[in-house]
C-alpha cells in the first residue's frame, strides 16, 4: 500500500526489488528518473484508456487511479476501494494490462491494489470468503405477503422476505416489490454510475464478495433511490448467492417492530431477520424512536458482525442524519456511502423513452413524437419523479387530444418545469453575496483564516449553502477550501442556533437570502 512514510520507498514482494512510486527514493538521482519515466508511462497508459473508454466512463472508474510502483514485469496501481478494486479488475484489467504491454513489451501483468482501508473494509468480510449459504438455485422463489392498512404512504410499500429455497417460519412479511423497478428499467448515467455498479455487485455476489457493508446510497427526493433498492432485491433472489432478502422501508421496520413487542412476538421477529442474507432498507431517515433505534442497531450489528450485507438509503448522507441514534449513525457510517445526483438530459430522455417502451406493449396504439419527448426532457429537470409525472400526464392527454402541440404540452407540464429546484443556487452565489455583504473576499472565506471577521461569515455562507442548495455536507466542505464535513456541520448548527436567539442576525440571513436569489 501507499505509505506515507518516507522510510517505506521499496518494498520487497516475491523477492523482487519493487520502486513504490511517490516515496522517497532510496537511490537517489537513479531514482528520481526511473520515477519520472513510470510516472511517465503511467499518464502515457491514463491518456490512451480515456480514448478508448471515452471521458465519462474514465471519470468514473480511472479518475482516482494512481500508480503504486513499477517493477520490471509488473506494473501495480492503487485505487481507494475494493469495489473499485473489484470493478476494474472484472471489466478492465485485460485492457489496460494490453495498454501497459503496448507501452513496455516487457510489463507481464498489472495489479490494482487497495491504497488505504476501505471505511468498509472489515475483518470478516474478504472478497473471497465462503458463501454463508448454500441454495438451490433452482427452486422457485416465493414470496409472502401483507399489506398493513393503518400505514400510510412509505409504510404502505413494504416488507418483503423473498427467498427461493424455503418459506421463511415466523411472522408474514411483505408487500410485493414494483416489478417495474429493475435494474433493466433504471436508467444509467453519470450521476449514478457509481451506485448502480455498487448495487449491482451486491445483487449478483452478497455480501461474501464485497467489502462495502454496508452500502449508503443517498441522494434528494425522486432520483432513484427506491427503485435501485427495490432493483437490488429484485435481482438477488435471483441469485444463488443470495437466497434470503428482505427489503423494508424504515417506517415499516417502526411498525413492524412495534406491533411485535406490543403482541409479545418480537423474538420470533427477531428470529426471522437474523437468518437473512440481505437486508435493504429504505427511506432511513424516518427511522425514529429510542426502543426501535435500538432494536435497529441489534439487527444491524448482528448481520454486519455475520458478514450478511446491508444495503441502506436515504435523503441525505449518513453523517446527516441526525435523528438517529450515534450508534446507528455511526454503524452506517462505517460503509461505504454513495451520493446519487439528477438526471442530465440524455438520461432523462432515456427514462421517458423506456417508460413508452413499456406503456407501448400494453397499447401499442401508443405514441409520442420524439420532439415532444426531447422537450420535455430538456425542461422538466427536477428529477425521475417529475418526469414520471409529465409522462403520465402526457399519455393521458394523448388518448383525447392526439395532436399535442409543443405549446400545448408546456401549458399542460408548466408547473413541473424546473419543479424542486425553482431557482438553481450555486454555491459560488452564496459566496460572492456573503463575502461582498461582509466585505471579504471570496478567496478569504475559503482561505484557511480563522480571524473573527472571515469566520463568521464564512459559517453563514455555509449554512446557507446547506440551506440553499441539495449539496451534501462534504461537498460543501470541498467547496470552502476543502474543509471536513464535520465543520460544516458545526458551522451549520451554529447559525442555526444564533439564529434562534438573535433577531437582527435572523433578518441580516434573510436579506442574504434575498439578495442569492435575485
Ligand atoms: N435512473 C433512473 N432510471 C429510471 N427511472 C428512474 C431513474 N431515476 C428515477 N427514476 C424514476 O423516478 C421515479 C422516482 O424514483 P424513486 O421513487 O426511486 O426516487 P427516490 O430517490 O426513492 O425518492 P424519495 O427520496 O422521494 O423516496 C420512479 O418512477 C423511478 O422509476
Amino acid at each position: 500500500m501507499l505509505s506515507n512514510s518516507v522510510t517505506a520507498a521499496i518494498v520487497f514482494e516475491n523477492g523482487e526489488n519493487v520502486r513504490q512510486i511517490g516515496t522517497t527514493p532510496a537511490d537517489g538521482a537513479a531514482g528520481d528518473k526511473g520515477e519520472i519515466a513510470h510516472n511517465a508511462l503511467f499518464e502515457r497508459v491514463s491518456a490512451r484508456l480515456k480514448a478508448q473508454v471515452g471521458a465519462d466512463v474514465f471519470a468514473s472508474w480511472f479518475g482516482r487511479l494512481k500508480l503504486h510502483s513499477v517493477s520490471k514485469s509488473v506494473v501495480r496501481l492503487s485505487v481507494p476501494t475494493t469495489f473499485l478494486k473489484s470493478w476494474i479488475n472484472n471489466r478492465y484489467l485485460e485492457l489496460i494490462t494490453g495498454l501497459f504491454q503496448q507501452e513496455d513489451a516487457e510489463i507481464l501483468k498489472v495489479e490494482i491494489l487497495v491504497r488505504s482501508a476501505t471505511r468498509g473494509a472489515r475483518p470478516g468480510l474478504h472478497e473471497d470468503a465462503p458463501q454463508a449459504h448454500q441454495t438451490d438455485a433452482t427452486a422457485p422463489a416465493t414470496t409472502r405477503r401483507t399489506s398493513p392498512q393503518s400505514l400510510a404512504h412509505h409504510a404502505t410499500a413494504t416488507v418483503s422476505t423473498l427467498q427461493k429455497s424455503q418459506p421463511v417460519a415466523g411472522p408474514l412479511f411483505g408487500s410485493p416489490l414494483d416489478p417495474r423497478y429493475t435494474f433493466e428499467s433504471f436508467v444509467e448515467g453519470s450521476s449514478n454510475r457509481v451506485a448502480l455498479a455498487a448495487a449491482k455487485t451486491i445483487a449478483e455476489a452478497g455480501a461474501g464478495a464485497v467489502r462495502f457493508n454496508p452500502l449508503f446510497i443517498h441522494s434528494t427526493v425522486g432520483l432513484g433511490k427506491t427503485h435501485l433498492l427495490q432493483a437490488i432485491a429484485t435481482a438477488a433472489i435471483q441469485s444463488p448467492r443470495v437466497p434470503r432478502v428482505v427489503y423494508l422501508t424504515a417506517e415499516y421496520f417502526m411498525w413492524r417492530f412495534a406491533t411485535a413487542i406490543r403482541d409479545n412476538d418480537a423474538l420470533s421477529l427477531k428470529e426471522t431477520l437474523r437468518n437473512i442474507d440481505l437486508l435493504v432498507i429504505d427511506d432511513m431517515q424516518f427511522l425514529q424512536g429510542k426502543s426501535i433505534q435500538h432494536e435497529f442497531c441489534h439487527l444491524l450489528n448482528m448481520l454486519l458482525d455475520s458478514a450478511k450485507q446491508v444495503v441502506v438509503a436515504a435523503d441525505r448522507a449518513p453523517w446527516e442524519l441526525e435523528s438517529l441514534d450515534p450508534r446507528v449513525r455511526s454503524r452506517l457510517q462505517g460503509g461505504v456511502a454513495i451520493e446519487m445526483e439528477g438526471p442530465d438530459y440524455e438520461m432523462r430522455l432515456e427514462i421517458l423513452k423506456r417508460r413508452l417502451e413499456v406503456a407501448r406493449q400494453d397499447d401499442a396504439s401508443l405514441d409520442i413524437p420524439a420532439e415532444i419527448l426531447s422537450h420535455v426532457a430538456r425542461n422538466i429537470t427536477a428529477s425521475g419523479r417529475e418526469l414520471e409525472g409529465a409522462f403520465n400526464q402526457l399519455l393521458f392527454r394523448r388518448s383525447f387530444e392526439p395532436q399535442l402541440s409543443i405549446e400545448r404540452v408546456d401549458e399542460l407540464l408548466g408547473h413541473l418545469v424546473n419543479a424542486g429546484e425553482p431557482r438553481r443556487v450555486r454555491i459560488e452565489d452564496i459566496q460572492r453575496v456573503v463575502a461582498k455583504h461582509y466585505n471579504v473576499s471570496r478567496q478569504e472565506l475559503v482561505s484557511n483564516r480563522r480571524t473573527r471577521v472571515i469566520v463568521k461569515p464564512r459559517q453563514i455562507a455555509m449554512y446557507l449553502a446547506k440551506t440553499l442548495t441539495p449539496r451534501s455536507f462534504p461537498e460543501i466542505g470541498r467547496r470552502f477550501g476543502g474543509r471536513d464535513h464535520t465543520t460544516v456541520l458545526h458551522a451549520v448548527r451554529k447559525i442555526e442556533d444564533l439564529i434562534s436567539g438573535d433577531t437582527k442576525l435572523s433578518h441580516e440571513i434573510e436579506l442574504l437570502k434575498r439578495l442569492i436569489n435575485e
